[in-house]
């Protein structure tokens, strides 16, 4: 039994588009079935948002549902976005109007992205070794908060910018937060990944941050890599990263390649975590709508599954987490060779945790 005390907790929902109703609906089935006998149960309120609404209804995320999502205690979120070649949709209209709005408003500054090598499952790298590291992401400021625009468009002489938004209180809470997990992570090491030989104003603030902030954790290691370096070490040399710091973008990309490395974007979960519990903390693959395989039950689930019981940790049910990431590490060591449909998976994980 969890240690928590028993609650209904009220989940929103958000499916999405291509793929992310198909993995969500497995996610729902999981936390239902490791549910069915604790103090915690769900009371889910679906919202049917993303490019596919915004196609019917021309909404992205109005102002009143953007309140009552905030009403929720946390928030279940599939993959948003179109086709990236398909033209009837401004390309980042939902992403930033919808996903990165509810990131913003609902301050979720942590990003938090575990990668882990589970046993039995092949890793495309040679030597992978024992991988076991979590991404905090700076999931609120950077390259992504839209401060940017145009000029002389369409002509030979047009300029676009994009500029990177790092406040010290945005990288010191999130620098923070990195230091309390290593901490309490068996290595205790911390790797800042940032770009301040070339990026110098942003990676500086970034790496003194964290050199002001390491005197209150004597006992984790600091360790400073290039994003470029840091995408080599990924590759030749996984097993020597314990928590790894770093901003939006650096963070969004070093995750595609981390899941890769771990057997696949189909496993790899992350939660948009408000640390200060002001609004609710949401959790999703770390995929997209994955268009070229939606609707065929061909996507693997169990990222969203995995977020899933993140979500269960982050509300203090750690012992249905557990029960969820142990019947995961059960299903992903006897995978070799099947093909499974995405339901199948779900029943699978959902029946073993029943
Ligand atoms: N959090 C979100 O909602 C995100 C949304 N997007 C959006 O998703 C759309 C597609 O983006 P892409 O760049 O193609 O990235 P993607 O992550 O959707 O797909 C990349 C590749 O991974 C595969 N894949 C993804 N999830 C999988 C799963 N669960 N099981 C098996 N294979 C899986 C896809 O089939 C595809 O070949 C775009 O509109 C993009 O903006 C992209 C990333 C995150
Ligand atoms: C806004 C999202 C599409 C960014 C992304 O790819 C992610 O958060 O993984
Ligand atoms: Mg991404």
């Amino acid at each position: 039994m969890s240690e928590a005390a028993s609650k209904v907790i009220s989940l929103a929902v958000i499916p999405g588009d291509g793929i992310g109703p198909e993995v969500t609906a497995e996610a729902v089935k999981v936390l239902t079935a490791v549910t069915k006998d604790s103090p915690a149960s769900f009371d889910l309120t679906e919202y049917s948002l993303g490019a596919e609404h915004w196609l019917q209804t021309g909404e992205t995320l109005p102002e009143e549902t953007l309140a009552a999502i905030k009403g929720h205690d946390a928030i279940l979120f599939g993959a948003v976005g179109a086709a990236p070649g398909d033209t009837a949709i401004p390309s980042g209209l939902i992403e930033r109007e919808l996903l990165l709005k509810l990131r913003f408003n609902l301050d979720h500054f942590v990003n938090l992205r575990p990668s882990k090598l589970f046993p039995g499952v092949a890793s495309p790298l040679a030597n992978p070794g024992d991988i076991d590291f979590i991404v905090v992401r700076e999931g609120t400021e950077g390259p992504y908060v839209g401060n940017g625009g145009s000029l002389r468009t369409g002509t030979a002489h047009e300029i676009a910018t994009e500029v990177s938004l790092n406040t010290a209180y945005g990288v010191e809470r999130v620098v923070r937060d990195a230091f309390r997990r290593a901490n309490d992570r068996p290595r205790k090491k911390l790797t800042l990944v940032h770009k301040h030989n070339v990026l110098v104003y942003a990676g500086k603030l970034w790496k003194r941050i964290v050199d002001e902030v390491a005197p209150e954790f004597p006992n984790v290691a600091v360790d400073y890599l290039h994003v470029d370096a840091a995408t080599i070490f990924l590759t030749t040399d996984p097993s020597r990263f314990d928590v790894i710091v770093t901003d939006n973008l650096f963070g969004d990309i070093l995750t595609d390649l981390a899941a890769a490395v771990t057997g696949g974007i189909g496993l790899a979960a992350s939660g948009n975590i408000n640390m200060e519990g002001t609004f609710p903390s949401m959790f999703e693959p770390v995929h997209g709508s994955a268009p070229d395989i939606a609707g065929q039950q061909k996507a693997d689930p169990t990222a969203a599954i995995l977020s899933a019981a993140l979500l269960l940790h982050h509300l203090g049910f750690h012992a249905e987490a557990e029960r969820v990431e142990q019947a995961v590490e059960a299903d992903v060591a006897g995978r070799s060779g099947q093909a499974r449909k995405t339901a199948e998976i779900g029943d699978a994980i959902a029946a073993a945790v029943s």
